[in-house]
């Protein structure tokens, strides 16, 4: 196992800036993921760690060792890719046996290691399968165990679900998770869909643009976006432009329009941001309070329901609070028959501790 620092990286691809001033730190046994839009820099990064690349500029050290310009082969890292790459007119034992043929293990050892990671894999009954003649997910756990068989200090995965059907999607997660778990390796996910990333890792790094956004526990990033780009890109908000008002008795107090929005002071984000940025609040749909009577307080609302979408577990409504705003509000279905109507008048608010300051990204 290994902990993997980077230290600013940047990467060029003749006048392409893929990766800008990266810092990051992997720490033992980690599952880290870097999520991100297409384009962003996040399988350029992972390809630093692999050696498949050399950074333009920067240092990447597995624990204490300097690994920049250390060839693949010599890293011990286990790759998935996203089209798998197994062979497939072999068999899934030779399959899963070729890196260890390759490093020259002996016969014996070799059929004992591969027997142990299809077990862990469940894929003991497919052994003398040809890849050709597997499912998709099944396939992919041959990767994976092809991985896993020269036993890494650090797996590397590159957006190893994408090929799957949502459902096997689902359940691939959870057995990779398993796996990862049961391995206790230090891990790195590539992924640009952010329920993946949310319901997997125990860290996140967010990318754009080829630079790191944000790192931080998925309740961090959801909770606490540090600007507009992270808090829209992971689940649903609502985001309003604010100007600074005025600060009393040490609580700051910023405008929408003509209503005043009260925020409280945990919820400011003020290390990350000037008085002089452009700034928004972020309001999760889900923390939003909606009511058909007048509600007493702060940061409310008259508005009039827009669209009312009825998913099942939960209400998604649209209150249209001026002629180009609505406000996104999620209720969870409480097992009533009747639920609010488009058309009605409500009253919402964003409750001051709900409500998070967020610059607009820097480009
Ligand atoms: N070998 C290359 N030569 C030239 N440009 C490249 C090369 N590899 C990546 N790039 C460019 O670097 C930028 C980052 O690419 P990268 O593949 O790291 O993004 P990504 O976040 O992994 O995107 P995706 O999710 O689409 O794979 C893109 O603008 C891409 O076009």
């Amino acid at each position: 196992m290994s902990t993997v620092h980077l230290s600013q990286i940047t990467k060029q691809f003749g006048k392409v800036t893929a990766v800008k001033n990266l810092d990051l730190v992997i720490n033992e046994g980690e599952f880290f993921t870097f999520l991100g839009p297409s384009g962003c820099g996040k399988t350029t990064t992972l390809r630093m760690i692999a050696g498949f690349y050399y950074p333009t500029e920067g240092v990447v050290k597995f624990n204490e060792k300097d690994m920049t310009t250390v060839p693949p082969e010599k890293r011990n890292t286990g790759m998935v890719f996203q089209n798998y790459a197994l062979f497939p007119h072999m068999t899934v034992y030779e399959n899963v046996a070729f890196g260890l043929k390759v490093r020259k293990i002996s016969k014996k050892e070799t059929k004992q290691r591969v027997e142990s990671v299809l077990e862990k894999v469940r894929l003991k009954e497919y052994i003398n399968r040809q890849v050709s003649q597997l499912s998709g997910g099944q396939q992919q756990r041959v990767a994976l165990a092809r991985a896993l068989v020269i036993e890494p200090d650090i797996l590397l995965l590159d957006e190893p679900l994408s090929n799957l059907d949502a459902r096997l999607r689902d359940e691939m997660r959870a057995e990779l998770l398993r796996l990862q778990r049961e391995f206790g390796i230090t891990t790195v996910y590539v992924t640009h869909d952010q329920v993946e990333a949310l319901t997997m890792s125990d860290r996140i790094a967010v990318f754009n643009f080829g630079e790191c956004q944000q790192v931080g526990t998925p309740t961090e990033i959801y909770n606490k976006p540090v600007n507009d780009f992270v808090a829209q890109f992971i689940g649903e908000t609502n985001l309003l432009p604010i100007i600074y008002e005025k600060t009393i008795d040490s609580q700051r107090v910023y405008r929408y329009k003509e209503t005043s929005i009260y925020v409280n002071e945990s919820s400011h984000n003020i290390a990350k941001y000037q008085e002089t940025d452009e700034l928004y609040i972020s309001v999760r749909p889900e923390a939003v309070i909606i009511s058909e009577n007048k509600i007493e307080g702060n940061n409310v609302f008259e508005g009039v329901i827009d669209l009312v979408q009825f998913t099942g577990e939960s209400l998604h409504l649209l209150v249209k609070i001026d002629d180009n705003t609505t406000i996104r509000v999620t209720e969870l279905n409480q097992g009533i028959e009747s639920y609010k109507k488009e058309g009605t008048k409500v009253y919402v608010q964003l409750p001051e501790n709900r409500v998070r300051v967020v610059p607009k990204m820097k480009e």
